[in-house]
This record gives C-alpha cells, sequence and structure tokens, in this order.
C-alpha cells in the first residue's frame, strides 16, 4: 500500500551510525551469476528491496532453486541454463533485472515474455536487443519499438566477429552482455566493442569484479573493446558477500556535513563501504572532500564531520558527474547549501532513468525556492540563502532516490512534506527510519493544558531563557475567531471559517503581530468573547486542519516553545519535552480574574469560573484534537506554584530530558 505523505522536521544536525542496506547493482548482478553458474553459492548481506524481489521472483519462475533467510539467500545454480524453458516474468521498474535476464533468456533461448510496470517500458532497450540479435537471438517488441516489454525465442547463436553495443545511453547494456556471454564462451572468444563513450564505467567495474568472483577473467582494451575468452564458464564462488550500497550512502555522507551547521551535529558514519570498496559510488565521498567536506575513510566505513577547517559553506562549480550519475543526486541537494551555483555535467541518462531525474530534480528544487537551470545533460543549482527557503510537498516521481535526496532539505529553514515516500522501497525500504536515527530535530518544548493555566505565561518566560522561538497556538485561534466576528461570519459556516483560516493574513514580526499589514493589538483578543468564539471553531476539524502548516512553521532553529492544546499530540507529537500543565478549576478562575482587572477589564470571579467551566468542557470534548495529554506528557500541576517556581520546573523537566 502506497504512504501518502512523511512530514520531516527541520533539523538542527545530525550524528550516529548507520548500517547500510546491500548494495542494489551488486545484490541484482550476484544473484544472477549465482543462478547461471555450476555450484551451490551462499549470498550474505544482500539486499531485501522491491528491485531485488523483482530478480528472486524471476529466477524462481525460471526454475532455480533460491532459499532465501533475512540478508542470506541459498542458490542452488544452473549450470548453464534455466530449467524453465518458458516463463512470463514481471520485472516491475528493475533495469538491472530485465537487462541482464533479457541477455541471458536471449541467448539460451526458450519462449519468454518480460514485462513491467508502465515506466519500464518507457526506458530504453534498443542498443541491448540490437546487440543481441548480431548473435541471432529472436527477440521482438511487442509493445513500442525499441522497449519493453519483449518476447524473446530460440536461439541460433552464432558468432560473426566483434559485436557491437551502444555505451553511451546505459551501461547496463553492456553490462548485460558481460554478465550472459560467458554463457557461450566455451569454445570462442567472444568480444565486445563498445560504440560511443562509455557512461558509468565503474559500475563496468563492479561487473568485470564480480565475474572474476565467478571464474570469468574478462580482457579489456581501454574501455572500447572487452573479451571473454574461450573456455570461461561461470563456478560459483561458494560464499559471497554483498557490500553496503554505496549510493545509498550519499544520504547520510551528505547528512554528516550538512548538519554541523548550527554546531549541534557529530559525525555521521555509514558502515558497509569502505576505502576498497568496488563500488564507483564511493567517489561521491572523495567529491564531498574536493568541495571542502571533512571525510574520513575506514576498511568497512566512511564518516563525515562536517567542513574542513577555515570553510564556512560547500564550495560551488562544475562537477562530471559522469562516472556517479546516481550519488550526483545527492550533489544536487547540498548544492543548495554551498557558497556559488553547482553545475553537475555528464548527467543525460537521468533522462532515462525511474523518471527524468533532471527534470524532477529541477521542478522540486524550485519549489524549495531554489533557483535552477537546466540543459538535455546538465543541471546547475544555486545557493538558496535562508530566507528564501520555502515549505513544499515535494513530489517524487515513484522514484526512490527523489524521495531520499529531498530528505536533506530539511537541513534547511522549511517543512518539507515528502510525498509517496514509499516508493524507497526499490532499493531501501528502511531508509527514513535510519534517516530519522541520525536526524536532530529542531527541539520544540510543547506545552498544553486548560485555559488560564499559565500556559501562555510560561512558554514566552521559558523561550526567553532557552533563546527559542515561542509559538501561542491559541492566539491563532483566537485570530481566526476575530476575524469572523469582524467579518460577520457565523461561527458554524465551516466552509467560510475554513477558508478564513487558511489564508489569515498574518505576521508575526518581533513576537508582535502584524494582521493585513498593520500591527495589532493584541489585547483585542484577550476578551472573553472572542476566546469563547475561538473555542467554538476550534472544534471544526478543517479550521484546525488549515492551520497546521502554520502552526508547524515556527519550528526553526535553536528551538521552539509552542503552547496550546494540542501541540503534543497533533502538531509536534515528536516533541522531546511535552508538559501538560494544569491548576485547579478555583485557582484559574482567579488567576484569570487578577488578569482581566490588572489590565483594567471589568469582571466578575462566579461569571470568569463558569465561563471558565464552559471552555473545558468543550475543549475537552470536541472530536477532533481534544485537550488531553500526551501518553508521553509530563503533568505539572502548578495550583500551589508561583510562575517563577512553574518556570523553573519546565526547565528542569527540559535539562533533564537532553
Ligand atoms: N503558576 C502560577 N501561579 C500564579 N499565577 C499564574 C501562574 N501561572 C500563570 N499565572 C497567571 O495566570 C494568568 C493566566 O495565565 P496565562 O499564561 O494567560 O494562561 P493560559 O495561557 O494557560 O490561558 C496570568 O495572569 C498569569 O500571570
Ligand atoms: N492549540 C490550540 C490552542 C487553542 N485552541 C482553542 C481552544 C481555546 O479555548 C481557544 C483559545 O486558546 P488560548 O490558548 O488562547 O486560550 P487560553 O489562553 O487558554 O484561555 O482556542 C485549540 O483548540 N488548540
Amino acid at each position: 500500500m502506497k504512504s501518502e505523505a512523511r512530514d520531516l522536521p527541520p533539523l538542527i544536525g545530525a550524528g550516529g551510525r548507520v548500517k547500510l542496506p546491500g548494495s542494489k547493482s551488486i545484490s541484482n548482478r550476484v544473484l544472477l551469476l549465482a543462478a547461471l553458474a555450476e555450484g551451490q553459492a551462499e549470498i550474505t548481506g544482500l539486499l531485501d528491496s522491491d528491485d531485488t524481489r523483482v530478480m528472486l521472483a524471476a529466477l524462481q519462475a525460471l526454475g532455480i532453486a533460491v532459499r532465501r533467510e533475512g540478508e542470506t539467500a541459498h542458490v542452488q545454480g544452473g549450470a548453464g541454463r534455466f530449467p524453465a524453458a518458458q516463463a512470463d516474468l514481471f520485472m516491475g521498474n528493475a533495469g538491472t533485472a530485465i537487462r541482464p535476464l533479457t541477455a541471458a533468456l536471449a541467448l539460451l533461448g526458450g519462449d519468454y515474455a518480460l514485462h513491467g510496470v508502465p515506466r519500464m517500458h518507457e526506458r530504453p532497450i534498443g542498443d541491448l536487443v540490437d546487440a543481441l540479435r548480431q548473435f541471432g537471438c529472436e527477440i521482438r517488441y511487442t509493445g513500442q519499438e525499441g522497449y519493453p516489454p519483449l518476447h524473446i525465442g530460440a536461439s541460433h547463436f552464432r558468432l560473426n566477429g566483434d559485436v557491437a553495443v551502444r555505451g553511451d545511453v546505459s551501461s547496463q547494456f553492456l553490462t548485460a552482455l558481460l554478465l550472459a556471454l560467458p554463457l557461450k564462451a566455451s569454445d570462442h572468444d567472444i568480444a565486445i566493442a563498445v560504440q560511443g563513450e562509455l557512461i558509468s564505467k565503474p559500475y563496468i567495474e563492479i561487473t568485470l569484479n564480480l565475474l572474476r568472483r565467478f571464474g570469468v577473467q574478462v580482457r579489456r582494451t581501454g574501455w572500447e573493446r572487452f573479451v571473454i575468452p574461450a573456455g570461461s564458464g561461470l563456478r560459483s564462488p561458494g560464499r559471497i558477500a554483498v557490500e553496503g550500497d554505496a549510493s545509498s550512502a550519499s544520504y547520510f555522507l551528505a547528512a554528516g556535513v550538512l548538519g554541523q551547521w548550527h554546531g549541534k551535529g557529530a559525525p555521521v558514519r555509514v558502515e558497509g563501504v569502505g576505502r576498497d570498496s568496488i563500488q564507483g559510488d564511493v567517489a561521491f565521498a572523495r567529491v564531498l572532500e574536493d568541495l571542502g567536506a571533512q571525510v574520513r575513510w575506514g576498511d568497512d566505513f566512511i564518516e563525515t564531520d562536517g567542513l574542513q577547517a577555515g570553510l564556512t559553506a560547500l564550495r560551488g562549480g562544475d562537477i562530471d558527474c559522469l562516472a556517479i550519475p546516481d550519488a550526483a543526486m545527492t550533489l544536487a541537494m547540498t548544492a543548495l547549501f554551498a557558497d556559488a551555483p553547482t553545475t553537475l555535467t555528464a548527467i543525460g541518462s537521468w533522462r532515462v532513468k525511474e523518471t527524468d531525474r533532471i527534470h524532477a530534480m529541477a521542478t522540486e528544487l524550485t519549489k524549495l525556492g531554489a533557483k535552477v537551470e537546466s540543459g538535455p545533460d546538465w543541471l546547475r543549482v544555486h545557493p538558496l540563502p535562508a530566507v528564501q527557503w520555502r515549505s513544499a510537498a515535494i513530489a517524487t516521481y515513484d522514484d526512490h532516490r527523489m524521495a531520499m535526496c529531498f530528505s536533506l532539505a530539511s537541513f534547511g529553514h522549511a517543512d518539507i512534506r515528502i510525498l509517496d515516500p514509499g516508493c524507497v522501497a526499490k532499493t531501501y525500504p528502511g531508509y527514513f527510519d535510519d534517516f530519522a536515527r541520525i536526524a536532530r530535530p529542531v527541539p520544540v518544548i510543547a506545552i498544553d493544558g486548560p485555559t488560564a493555566s499559565g500556559k501562555g505565561s510560561i512558554a514566552t518566560a521559558v523561550a526567553e531563557a532557552l533563546g527559542f522561538v515561542c509559538l501561542d497556538s491559541g492566539v491563532l485561534y483566537r485570530l481566526t475567531a476575530w476575524e469572523a466576528l469582524q467579518q460577520g461570519v457565523p461561527l458554524d459556516d465551516s466552509d467560510a471559517l475554513t477558508r478564513l483560516a487558511a489564508d489569515l493574513p498574518v505576521t508575526f514580526a518581533a513576537g508582535g503581530i502584524v494582521l493585513n499589514g498593520h500591527v495589532f493589538d493584541a489585547a483585542q483578543l484577550r476578551t472573553e468573547a472572542v476566546g469563547q468564539a475561538a473555542s467554538t471553531i476550534a472544534a471544526i476539524p478543517s479550521v484546525r486542519e488549515a492551520l497546521f502548516a502554520l502552526q508547524r512553521s515556527f519550528r526553526r532553529a535553536p528551538g521552539l516553545v509552542a503552547d496550546g492544546r494540542d501541540m503534543g499530540t497533533v502538531v509536534f507529537p515528536d516533541a522531546p519535552l511535552k508538559v501538560f500543565l494544569t491548576a485547579s478549576a478555583h485557582s484559574r478562575a482567579e488567576r484569570r480574574y487578577k488578569q482581566l482587572i490588572s489590565q483594567g477589564i471589568p469582571a466578575i470571579l462566579a461569571d470568569v469560573f463558569a465561563e471558565l467551566e464552559l471552555r473545558d468542557a468543550r475543549d475537552t470534548q470536541r472530536d477532533v484534537a481534544a485537550l488531553k495529554p500526551a501518553p508521553d506528557a509530563q503533568l505539572l500541576d502548578s495550583t500551589d506554584l508561583s510562575l517563577e517556581q512553574t518556570v523553573e520546573a519546565v526547565l528542569a523537566l527540559w535539562r533533564q530530558s537532553v
């Protein structure tokens, strides 16, 4: 089931360790090699994600015995053939599955159908099919020419000199041939000539490295010609471990840099890849280093820790991304925090990935307020000054990397909502949980409680003591009510009230309220009539929804103290400190009475008491966001405490919680 959205709190820092999931590229290559090889293979550290499940299911449909236990898979190799001569194979949107399987099935021959999700049917495969047809393979397009779905028929294998394949659209075509051709190289050398400049060379290195593990030594001349020597055959190495995913590492490595700028970060370490990794995307860490990041390398880890001494921001500039197409997306995000524009070049392959990533990246960065320029194979991202950040709901285009990249926007100065966050399951189902573990959100102290319990006074004093921003959420309900009373909007016209709340023309300048561009006298909001009206409209769910984003926008570094009725239960459920402030109805009525009198507002104690009980009842009994303590709230009864003592009690709870 698709989850609809994930709201990410703004971050003040990052720190900690992440054990990376297995590399997708290695997992799917090893699964196919093990299936084609002779002998048993035990694969450890295997990635469990949509794309690897697609490969596993296909291999099983082809009659290969695979047993999976968590991160380990046992594969009984088919020794150069698939037991099932006929199969209908669903390939999802997994390029790392459909391409090498197409090559292997076409070379072996049979009766196979391969198809995927609609986007898969827009991703080109013609260059691979053209190459395979040179061997006499029978492949038919059953949809659009040049794209999946495909039908594979009998193989009339023949060798006729070098086989040509284009290398400038996707390196996966060459990988597919390299993985499958050992099946046909028992008697002859087989040579592949690459046409056009080969992109993503590091991915070819992974392929060659893994082929060596399975006993095949490919000879190459530069990046133009590859020869699979006669007598090659795939033999299982027995046990084989999958490295952590270096592309997925990029988000955490970036977090370890971006998370230091408020002085609240600690190093972020990714475990599972290191200095000897066979994955080209570890070069992302070298690029970060060149841009000014502090990077440490271990055998099995990479760690980032803010900026190098003397720098105040990452450097901008031109970056050739040919070798790191996937991790390069993360550079488009770090570019927002650089000191000059960053131009990513040689990223034409982004156009044919899970989505058109140049278009998607440019569109979503623009939503944040960024200035972005793009061309057929490049993208320029300008630094985004703090005041120009805009909160945004980020579309993810069914592209796991879009979702993971934009989690980094939460280091900016805005509220980030990631739409369809479940798309990360393609390669990293647990991404957002792992990200949350290293993220240090801007802290919130939520103070909820009934009227006149002292929330407002306490919140103001605590915010001042800590240097935090303060939100009196009741003011937003009162302002909406005040506007409604001014405009004569009936208090049961929920549509009109919701529009009022959604378009509230309010800003808060230096703690004061500016309404419709004019400084607003907050005393007008404190009357009992406005209080009762606020309590009435606050029971309308759509009014609450309309004020939700505005309330969350107060969460900014270095921290927020928010008071109201549902700060801890609804608006900031992840607040590290929640206080539920109470006092007896009698002492609250007395406090309010004195407050009114001191402000020169005439009042009768008995009336104040009655009105207070009425409002308590309405606030606690309404259907949405009713006044109640969050399960993890600290109860604080201030009946017998002075204002100062209550403030000190909250500060003590805060010190205990950090
Ligand atoms: N612990 C306390 N002891 C005595 N008076 C208090 C205490 N807390 C708040 N007050 C006073 O009670 C009145 C109501 O407090 P206020 O902060 O407006 O409450 P709320 O925001 O919960 O409605 C104010 O005049 C405030 O000074
Ligand atoms: N987070 C909030 C804040 C206020 N409200 C509603 C309920 C309250 O009766 C009114 C007025 O809130 P306010 O906090 O200003 O009122 P008191 O100062 O506690 O009397 O708004 C709410 O429903 N949720």
